[in-house]
């Protein structure tokens, strides 16, 4: 569904993503993994086009989307998060929903306030987050991991066929993650392909159907959560070789790094 091609960013004289290509097929969970500085924000920014690429391609459903500009690439189909949430503090969710939905271009900024059709759609959505209870209150009183489920909320106004979620269990207590993880479950069985950088590993491991792995802007490994554990190649990348492959570990590195 989503090919990335000889994907290339360079800032100066760093090689933040080397000529990377994988792909992510559809109805899949795929994880893009990598320590620290690995480059796999900067191939978000590049698929998403929030930072044009150096060099590559990126090809959504057959089309060539690199070329595109970011409300372009939404409206075929491709939304994101960001780590850290965007939203407009003096509004309410529902309006951070609505108006998230009109930057991303979906539709012009200058229509009516909020249309029946876009207060239903936002409303179904956070029902759906199992949120409905936070539509009229100001997005400055929700705590950070409520940021994100209504960040999670906005990106869905645009119907995504692919969604990439940029470090969704950061910063979020445990009881939202449950939620956030069983949702994005919830819409992957709906068809919805996902694409997540994470550094929860047992969450990455249990959620995913292929794990992406870069490290120093390149891709070093790509397969099943279990193939990934195993590969040599990512133990060197995480822990400088030599430690028994497992999640957990992963997880404690990633924690650390
Ligand atoms: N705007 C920029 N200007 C210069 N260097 C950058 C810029 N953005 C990223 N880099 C560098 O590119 C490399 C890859 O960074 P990137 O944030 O993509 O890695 P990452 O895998 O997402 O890391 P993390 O897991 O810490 O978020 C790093 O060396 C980083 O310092």
């Amino acid at each position: 569904m989503l090919e990335v091609r000889n994907l290339s960013k360079h800032f100066g004289g760093i090689r933040a993503v080397d000529d990377c290509t994988f792909t992510v097929e559809r109805g899949s969970i795929t994880a893009l993994i990598g320590p620290n500085g690995a480059g796999k924000t900067t191939a978000f920014n590049c698929i998403s086009k929030t930072l044009t690429p150096s060099g590559g391609e990126v090809w959504l459903e057959g089309q060539r989307i690199d070329a595109l500009r970011p409300h372009q690439v939404t409206r075929c189909g491709l939304s994101r998060t960001f780590q850290i949430t965007r939203n407009l503090e003096d509004l309410t969710v529902l309006e951070n929903l609505v108006v998230q939905s009109k930057t991303s271009g979906v539709k012009s900024l200058f229509g009516p306030a909020i249309s029946q059709a876009e207060y239903d759609k936002a409303m179904e959505i956070l029902e759906f987050l199992g949120i409905t209870r936070l539509a009229y209150e100001e997005t400055s009183n929700l705590s950070y991991g409520q940021k994100k489920l209504m960040d999670f909320g906005a990106l869905l106004m645009s119907d995504p066929k692919i969604i990439l979620l940029d470090e969704p269990a950061g910063g979020i207590n445990p009881r939202l993650l449950v939620e956030l993880v069983d949702r994005i479950r919830a819409l992957n069985d709906r068809g919805l392909t996902v694409l997540i950088v994470e550094h929860n590993m047992d969450l990455v491991m249990s959620l995913s159907h292929k794990v992406v792995v870069m490290a120093h802007g390149q891709v070093i490994a790509e397969g099943t959560p279990e193939a990934v554990q195993a590969d040599p190649l990512v133990l060197e990348a995480y822990l400088g070789g030599g430690a028994t492959p497992h999640a957990a570990e992963l997880n404690a590195e990633a924690a650390h790094a």
